[in-house]
């Protein structure tokens, strides 16, 4: 097939802005071979800076982790770039005007994975050992653990985080697998977590890739990365999220899962809110045709939200 010449450019070639990280970069070039391989457009990575990127900050302070994708919105909306791709994680859950997320590709595997000392596991670390994360959500599971480890906030990129565990700083990290995955770095993992222990983020694993909602051209070459399942897994977890009237920075933790049921596929959902200091928490679960994720999002929230969720997070503000 051979590119068509009516994107942004006059050359045909999509603008895919991304920020400058590994991480992001990565996960970019990935997109773009992906969108090359389906349609023949060619593709060129437009690096941008955000807020995120310029300070060192703890996220919860500059705002969420919203401001990774600010300023790569802006670029989409002033037509300097044609397509983005965010970590699904990291976007608010309030759609943007003028946007789309014209495609939602397979997913990593969504779970949470310790890098530790030793080649431990979670269950291995002594009483008192030192857990490095950011994440309220993962601090307060760990906390709830009542395995006695010490969590340390700890911030910045893939590579920075993991070179903390070394003698005299960290006995481990916590980190999504899907980054480690996409940086080709698994081998580091002592343990991926089992989400009894660790539920995930909402949307942990997945990627959105975005365009402008009246750009029908590049809707169209993204359509072809869609992947259906992972769409409505997300759907459904951040429904959850939403619905829960959650900020990305709120210890909330939301997992769906596909399986084949008896009558067609069916999603099994999981979610919970767990408080900062990891003394209470509540869970639940639901499961439905995927066809009614957001359904199945909002009666969990709504479940959660009856048996104490909302306290659970203003007392964790
Ligand atoms: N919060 C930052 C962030 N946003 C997306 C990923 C990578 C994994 C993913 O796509 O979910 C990470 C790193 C991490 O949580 O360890």
């Amino acid at each position: 097939m051979t590119a068509l010449s009516t994107s942004g450019t006059t050359t045909g070639t999509l603008r895919l802005g991304t920020r400058a990280s590994q991480l992001a970069t990565t996960q970019s070039q990935a997109v773009a071979d992906a969108i090359t391989a389906a349609s023949g457009v060619p593709v060129s990575l437009v690096h941008i800076s955000t807020a995120g990127d310029r300070s060192s900050a703890a996220i919860a302070q500059l705002g969420g982790t919203g401001v990774f994708v600010t300023a790569i919105r802006q670029a989409l909306l002033e037509g300097t770039v044609d397509v983005a791709v965010h970590s699904y994680k990291d976007l608010p859950t309030l759609p943007e005007p003028g946007l789309t997320i014209a495609a939602v590709p397979p997913r990593e595997d969504p779970r949470d994975a310790l890098v530790a000392r030793d080649g431990l596991t979670l269950g291995e670390l002594p009483a008192g050992s030192t857990v490095g994360t950011g994440a309220p959500r993962r601090v307060a599971q760990l906390r709830a653990l009542g395995l006695g480890l010490e969590v340390v906030p700890i911030r910045g990129n893939v590579d920075t985080r993991m070179n903390r565990v070394v003698p005299g700083d960290l006995d481990a990290v916590v980190l999504a697998r899907a980054g480690l995955a996409r940086l080709g770095r698994l081998g580091a993992v002592t343990e991926t977590l089992d989400p009894l222990q660790v539920l995930p983020a909402p949307a942990q694993g997945a990627l959105a890739v975005e365009c402008r909602g009246d750009d029908e051209r590049t809707r169209q070459v993204l359509a072809a990365l869609d992947h259906a399942p992972t769409r409505a897994c997300v759907l459904a977890e951040r429904t959850t999220l939403a619905a829960l009237e959650a900020g990305c920075s709120a210890p909330v933790a939301a997992y769906a899962e596909l399986a084949e049921g008896e009558d067609g596929p069916e999603l099994f959902l999981r979610a919970s809110v767990t408080a900062l200091d990891g003394s209470d928490g509540v869970r639940g679960s639901t499961t439905g045709p995927p066809q009614e994720a957001e359904r199945l999002g909002r009666e969990l929230a709504a479940e959660l939200l009856d048996r104490g969720a909302a306290e659970l997070m203003a007392a964790s503000r």
